[in-house]
């Protein structure tokens, strides 16, 4: 997942968008871009690490301006490695436009093609975000090219490029973008995949301030309140001189936002799409406590345990509703990231051991029921139930607060090879026996989505596709997923999700002497 964050202010921006991307590190650790703007001009600074890594006192000095957009990066497209592929992204035409996105698009080839042999433009990365700026930039220009004042640019026509690359790009995302000179855009999928809300602050002066951002903890230390959540297909455009303007862009818009916000991405103390975070994590340790109930006999359970540190609320509700005693045996190295946005199997099994170590007294001859929100590889799994039974636990239970995940995410998740997922293909006691737990249990599908929409009956459904295999963009089938894999296991053949061989050649006019 990424994190996007923009604001239009009247004063200085660039600490605070420091501060704000800090509070959307959870939702990426790759790369970070700052960029902000003072009269045409952008001033940007970007590169790869965690965002104290990538900031230093001489980068921040150069942020000048009082509006600007920032990104914390967690690759699902391109390169992984490549600092090149850190947001936001830059085109020069027309007048200018910075922009950062999170989610992931899943008809990037097409969309590649049509910008680099219709449009005549270069993307220069593998970065599925250029593509969609490049997008961006032809619609905006196609909207402005009637008019007698293309310098005059409207409201009308940034919401009908807006509209128009909805109709064309499929997949998930949730955008921040600058215009040179004319204000910030930000809009979401007709889908609403991906989270967006909007904040809004009443400086001293009585004038208002707006910030952007992919969840609303960002905005508590900055003093701004939450406005409300940018729909499903909506967009905003904010005018550098402090003017909102909003429209609903797509014809066809159904707020279907990701499970896995809810289940893992998210912050607990954010609120999505209307759902508090905390919330839903904690009832569906209550679905989850019924579950266990049903496939363990409770009386051998000595004590719950949770796998810090996401899966907290809901051990703790589990735990409560069994009846049973709610201890931390597993300690967290606080200096150590999150182990499953990090890049390379490697680096995410060699992480799991620093970063979580277990406190023996609290293992040595019980019977322990660990919660996790959710198992994807199992890398998490598979080394936490050795430690524990090292440190002495006589039998290891273990329960999902997620269902099993058997399909690839395509939507800004990187888990795109079924081959490794370890729900991929097995039962729950293939599952168990994988993890070297006694038993496994899983939340029921049906349960989580009745907790979240308990909590927001307007939500009209969820992009459950990586429990399911429905993909809600309707568009993913498996060629698509078959391609998907290849190009994991093969990135220089990654023709399909984005071609990169372009038949170039220079042509002479017969009439022409050649040298
Ligand atoms: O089955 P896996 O592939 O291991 O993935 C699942 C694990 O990864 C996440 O933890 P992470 O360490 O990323 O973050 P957290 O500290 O927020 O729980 C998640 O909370 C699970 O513990
Ligand atoms: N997780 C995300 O939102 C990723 C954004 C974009 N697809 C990238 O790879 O940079
Ligand atoms: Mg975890």
């Amino acid at each position: 997942m990424c994190g996007v964050f923009g604001i239009v202010a009247h004063e200085p921006v660039n600490q605070q968008l420091y501060d704000g991307l800090q509070m959307l590190q959870h939702r990426g650790q790759d790369a970070a871009g700052i960029v902000t703007t003072q009269g045409n001009r952008f001033h940007m600074h970007k590169g790869k690490g965690m965002v104290r890594e990538v900031f230093r006192t001489r980068n921040m000095r150069d942020l000048h301006g009082n509006a600007g957009i920032a990104h914390v990066r967690y690759p699902t497209a391109g390169n992984a490695g490549s600092s090149a592929e850190a947001q936001p992204f830059y085109v020069g035409s027309p007048f200018g436009i910075m922009l950062a996105h999170n989610g992931n698009l899943t008809n990037t080839a097409e969309l590649y093609q049509e910008v680099y042999a219709q449009y005549l433009r270069h993307v220069n990365t593998q970065s599925d975000s250029e593509v969609l700026l490049n997008v961006f930039a032809h619609e905006l220009r196609s909207a402005v090219s009637g008019s007698l004042n293309p310098l005059n640019l409207s409201v009308d026509a940034i919401f009908e490029a807006v509209g128009k690359l909805q109709a064309r790009v499929r997949g998930a995302y949730a955008v921040v973008a600058l215009i040179a000179g004319y204000g910030l855009v930000a809009f979401r999928d007709p889908n609403g995949i991906r989270p967006l809300v909007l904040g809004k602050r009443v400086e001293a002066d009585g004038k208002i301030s707006y910030a952007v951002s992919s969840e609303n903890i960002a905005f508590t230390s900055l003093d701004f309140e939450v406005e409300r959540d940018i729909g499903a297909g909506e967009a905003v455009f904010i005018s550098f001189d402090g003017k909102l303007f909003c429209k609903q862009c797509s014809e066809q818009p159904k707020l279907s936002p990701c499970l896995f916000e809810y289940v893992y991405f998210a912050r607990p103390d954010s609120v999505i799409d209307g759902v508090s975070i905390y919330q839903a994590r904690a009832d569906m340790g209550v679905t989850l406590a019924e579950k266990v109930k049903r496939e363990i006999d409770v009386n051998e359970i000595d004590v719950v345990m949770p796998i810090p540190d996401t899966s907290r609320p809901s051990a703790m509700e589990l735990a409560r509703h069994l009846g049973k005693p709610y201890r931390e045996g597993l300690i967290k190295n606080r200096y150590i990231g999150r182990t499953f946005i990090m890049p390379g199997q490697a680096t995410r099994k060699k992480s799991v051991r620093q970063k979580l170590n277990p406190i023996p007294s609290e293992f040595a001859g019980k019977n322990v029921l660990l919660v996790d929100d959710s198992i994807v590889r199992g890398t998490t799994s598979r080394e936490i139930v050795d430690m524990v039974r090292a440190a002495g636990a006589k039998k290891v239970f273990f329960a999902s607060a997620a269902p099993e995940v058997r399909f690839p995410n395509v939507y800004g998740i990187d888990m795109p090879t079924r081959e490794e997922l370890i729900a991929n293909g097995r039962s729950h006691t293939e599952i168990a026996n994988e993890i070297n737990a006694d038993v496994c249990v899983f939340q029921d599908l049906v349960d989580l989505e009745t907790v979240i929409r308990q909590l927001n009956p307007q939500i009209d459904g969820f992009d459950s596709s990586c429990f399911n295999g429905c993909y809600i963009t309707g568009d993913v089938d498996e060629s698509y997923l078959d391609a998907l894999s290849s190009a994991k296991k093969n990135p220089s053949a990654n023709q399909v999700i984005m071609p990169t061989l372009i038949d170039y050649s220079v042509s002479v006019d017969d009439n022409e002497d050649e040298a």
